[in-house]
């Protein structure tokens, strides 16, 4: 029973230093969970740049030097896997099978509907509808309201990027008539409303359910939510939407035709639900608090919105048309890209996992090659291996706006280790085939967000003394990492 637990695995000679931890099977999982991070960071103390840990019954190898990464995500997809892994996963967490050919589709849609000419009709189709969300709280033009509103600014980032998100992606509600469009927003806005208050509820039991370790409470729940978020998202409702993205049509017609039935297919919807709005909000917020933070950075970027808005004639008064941010307008702001790219180096912090198909070998970048075993996995953590390595990214803890700025204002990308140029400075996204197809629907979503709360709204914290919230060291390794607790502010409009 012990050997099959891994109590006596041995180093073998050409392999990375084993470290199987206290507790037979579990290894240094109870460790890990408390906080990857700290965990992993003391590793590398201990081992170096590659070490193997055991994690809940598995062999993971840790690549920690970035200058190697190239080795494991541009490895043959016979050697290192990701699929098993993420099938896995979908299947614990979301209740969906996978099909064959299921990260082609995927792919295929996302390279055409999130990249591209398909990202101009998601920009103008996010626009809308942040529109109608940002502004209805406070009153429209006809509604002049120019008192204070009070919220958590990590409550309205998320609430905010997530609704006009989810209608940009899954389709508006049909007018029943020509004339009654104004009530087929409400739905929008009431419908957007009450999913939102699920997911955030599902959200917080994702960390324990994703590593399967909920108490029989909350399992309950998470299973009552799964079923509600398969009713709220299942196919029948979709087909009677308006303005339904090309990125779930397309991917739900493929799944029809291939003949998947439509409760399996109700299943991927919230996958890609998850998929999507899990992380932008959660990044929405702490890019708006780093630049309340930060007024240099703010003035900088407030600065920029006001040269865009200006090139394209458009002024904000009141009474006046809304504004119409296209994504050219969006292709000409350097300064909040670097904001945003900064942003997710400090708070994106996904663990990139393979499982080893066949025994092999890691070529690192200082010439050493190391033995890796079939039926282990292959991991890389980049926020501890490169997100805050001081070397990397000197004064890695603080914010620096202009950090992913050259002097001449355009894009930084030239990042060293070792006096070596690194290729993966920055891995808000994963790399290599698993990179999120998201990427840049989500940087365009960010942009948007924070240019129209620069421009319609005046916004400031309630207690500007207050410190930026410590970051919840639960998430480690799903993605955007969320705040301890929120922080309040206020926002009126500003004409
Ligand atoms: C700030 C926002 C976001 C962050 C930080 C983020 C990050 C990530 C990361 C780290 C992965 C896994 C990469 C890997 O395992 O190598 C991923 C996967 C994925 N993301 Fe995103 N993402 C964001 C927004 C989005 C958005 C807006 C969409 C869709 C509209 C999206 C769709 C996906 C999908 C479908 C996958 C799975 C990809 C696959 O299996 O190949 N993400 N994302």
């Amino acid at each position: 029973g012990l050997y099959f637990l891994g109590a006596f695995r041995q180093r073998r000679p050409g392999e990375p230093p084993l470290d199987r931890g206290p507790i037979p099977w579990l290894g240094h999982v109870l460790e890990f969970r408390r906080d990857t991070a700290m965990f992993l960071e003391r590793m590398k103390r201990k081992h170096g740049d590659i070490f193997t840990i055991q994690l809940g019954g598995l062999y993971f190898t840790f690549l920690m030097d970035p200058l190697s990464f190239g080795m494991v995500v541009k490895e043959a997809r016979a050697k290192l896997d990701f699929t098993k892994f993420a099938q896995q996963l979908v299947q614990k967490v979301f209740g969906y099978h996978s099909m064959e050919n299921d990260h082609k589709f995927l792919q295929m849609s996302s390279n055409k509907h999130l990249m591209g000419d398909g990202l101009v009709v998601m920009t103008q189709a996010m626009m809308s509808n942040l529109q109608n969300l940002m502004l209805h709280s406070v009153g429209t033009k006809h509604d002049r309201n120019k008192t204070w509103n009070e919220d958590g600014l990590f409550n309205y980032s998320y609430n905010i990027v997530f609704r006009a998100g989810y209608l940009a992606l899954f389709g508006n509600e049909t007018p029943k008539s020509p004339g009654s469009l104004e009530k087929a927003k409400e739905v929008d806005r009431e419908e957007s409303q009450e999913l939102f208050r699920e997911f955030r509820k599902y959200d917080q039991l994702f960390p324990n359910l994703a590593y399967g370790v909920l108490p029989p409470g909350e399992k309950r729940e998470a299973e009552r939510l799964k079923r509600l978020f398969w009713n709220m998202l299942s196919v029948q409702k979709m087909k009677t939407k308006d303005n339904i993205s090309g990125w779930v049509r397309e991917q739900q017609q493929l799944r029809e035709e291939h003949g998947m039935e439509d409760f399996m297919q109700n299943r991927y919807m919230f996958l890609l639900l998850w998929a999507s709005q899990g992380n932008t909000g959660p990044a929405a917020f702490w890019l708006l608090l780093y630049l309340m933070k930060h007024p240099e950075a703010m003035k900088a970027v407030q600065g920029e919105v006001e040269e865009v808005l200006k090139e394209t004639d458009q002024e904000v008064k009141h009474g006046g048309p809304l504004i119409d941010l296209t994504r050219d307008m969006l292709l000409k702001t350097p300064i909040l890209d670097s904001a945003v790219e900064e942003t997710l180096r400090l708070i994106a912090a996904p663990v990139l996992t393979r499982a080893v198909l066949q025994d092999m070998s890691l070529r690192m970048s200082d010439g050493n090659e190391y033995r890796i075993r079939e039926g282990d996995r292959v991991a890389l953590f980049p926020y501890t291996a490169v997100h805050i390595d001081p070397e990397v990214h000197p004064d890695p803890l603080t914010f620096k706006y202009d950090r992913f700025l050259t002097p001449e204002g355009g894009k930084k990308t030239d990042f060293y280790k070792g006096g070596k140029k690194l290729k993966y400075y920055n891995m808000p996204w994963g790399a290599g085939i698993t990179m999120c197809p998201g990427r840049f629907f989500a940087t365009n979503e960010l942009k948007q967000f924070v240019f129209l709360m620069l421009t319609y709204f005046d916004f400031e914290l309630k207690n500007p003394e207050e410190k930026i919230p410590d970051i919840d060291i639960k998430r480690w390794g799903f993605g955007s990492m969320q705040p301890t607790k929120d922080i309040q502010f206020r926002y009126r409009l500003r004409f």
